[in-house]
């Protein structure tokens, strides 16, 4: 029975909650039939406990590489077998042989889930690793909200305060080019910046940049399986990268704190506001690296400017300044790059006090109209990048750049 005091207030949600990861938990160990035991983890209840999609068991995939601490043993072998149990099915391999110890205990794990469905393994993964995430986070809970750094992140950090988390790109000494991990990292925090309680998100940098766009060296570091491959993983990380931004529910803002370069310009025009410091350029030189148009701005950017205006940017890699972007409408607001913060975070902080449902809601009217449409055309920016990235033209200006003999 709720308590007195509130019938849907605080006291009841926590006891609730209780309730539920209780029962979840229980539902866990009946369902890989008493065999192994599940640690006792404050299992996280969220929208995922209505039906992990695909997207929600890749993303857990990737945090589990985040994870700060060593989950031990244990989980490590139950999250090996619901990953099986959920990409494979039941165990359908020989017992490996008794000194086989290590594939033996694998195998163990995994045939312990029966003929538990791929769907519900696919649930049981991410409710593990969203447990394994909030237990490793719960060290940051009683320090202030200011501080509260959330942990799990290497290349960007994230705090919220005051009603506004902030995603900050942290490779300020290489511009805050994005690496593969920091695609990963920043697609992590916006699927959490989704659901927490802020009302408004902010992506920014640190240091002079806003972001010199892709890690070129992430075209340098070819896997086993060859350059198809890489071009084919890349284009998939690409995607999901894009689709965050298209999904993403609540208000998104860009504070363009210096200059930004290639897909950090290009995913703008997804962005509800972006405000800029005068210091600030935008530079989309697709076609000096044998490469094409991303972030939806094949569609976005003549959208917002006009043709000829767009087809300059990316076709012919014109460089603008904030005050021309403003004026073409890719940038809200220029301000002076000496009270650049202050008025900006001033402004956000009184946006952030607004009715936070009224705010979603608008935003996701205006977005519906052309969601699938946004969708489609990630789908097909990304796979002609694919077959570019392994052009010469493309090959060339990359080794160009890291034998100096190209600055933009
Ligand atoms: C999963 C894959 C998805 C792919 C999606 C595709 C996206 C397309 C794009 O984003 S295209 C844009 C790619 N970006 C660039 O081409 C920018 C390249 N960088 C530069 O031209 C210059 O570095 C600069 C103009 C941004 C800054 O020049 P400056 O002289 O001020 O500074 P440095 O060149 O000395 O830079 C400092 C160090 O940072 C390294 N660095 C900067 N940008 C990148 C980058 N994009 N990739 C890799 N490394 C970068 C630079 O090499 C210096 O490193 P060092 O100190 O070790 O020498």
């Amino acid at each position: 029975m709720p308590p007195q005091n509130s019938a849907h207030g605080p006291p009841f949600r926590v006891a609730m909650a209780g309730v539920v990861g209780r029962l979840i938990r229980c539902w866990c160990r009946r369902a890989v039939g008493g065999s192994l035991k599940v640690p006792a983890l404050q299992l996280h209840v969220s929208k995922t406990a209505m039906g992990a999609s695909q997207k929600d068991f890749e993303n857990a995939m990737n945090q589990v590489k985040l994870l700060k601490e060593d989950p031990g043993n244990e989980v490590k072998l139950k999250l090996y077998a619901l990953y099986k149990q959920a990409t494979e099915g039941p165990c359908n391999t020989p017992k490996p042989g008794v000194f086989d110890l290590i594939n033996k205990a694998k195998w163990e794990a995994w045939n312990a889930l029966g003929s538990l469905p791929k769907e519900t393994a696919r649930q049981n993964y991410v409710d593990l690793v969203s447990g394994l995430s909030s237990s490793s986070d719960s060290s940051s809970q009683g320090k202030p909200e200011a501080e509260r750094k959330q942990a799990g992140y290497e290349t960007v950090v994230m705090t919220s305060e005051e009603g506004i988390t902030k995603i900050m790109l942290n490779r300020p000494a290489k511009k805050n080019a994005l690496t593969e991990q920091m695609y990963q990292e920043i697609i992590l925090a916006l699927e959490a910046a989704s659901k927490d309680d802020s009302a408004i998100t902010v992506l920014t940098g640190n240091g002079d940049y806003y972001s010199s766009g892709n890690d070129l060296t992430n075209f340098t570091n070819i896997p086993p399986e060859g350059v198809e491959a890489k071009a084919k993983n890349s284009a998939i990380l690409l995607r999901n990268f894009v689709g965050s931004f298209i999904d993403f529910p609540k208000p998104l803002v860009a504070v363009v704190n210096g200059p930004a370069v290639g897909i950090s310009v290009t995913v703008l025009g997804l962005f509800d506001l972006v405000y800029a410091t005068d210091r600030a350029t935008f530079h989309t030189p697709f076609s000096h690296l044998g490469q094409t148009p991303e972030g939806c701005s094949s569609y976005t950017f003549p959208k917002i400017m006009g043709p000829a205006k767009a087809a300059e940017m990316l076709i012919f890699g014109k460089k603008l300044t904030a005050g021309e972007a403003c004026a073409q409408g890719l940038v809200t607001e220029v301000f002076p790059d000496s009270s650049f913060q202050k008025e900006v975070w001033t402004r956000l902080k009184a946006y952030s006090k607004l009715p936070q449902n009224a705010m979603r809601i608008s935003k996701q009217i205006i977005r519906s109209q052309e969601k699938e449409k946004l969708h489609a055309i990630n789908a097909k920016e990304s796979s002609i990048l694919q077959e570019r990235w392994l052009s010469s033209e493309c090959m060339n200006a990359i080794m160009n750049f890291f034998s100096q003999k190209a600055k933009l």
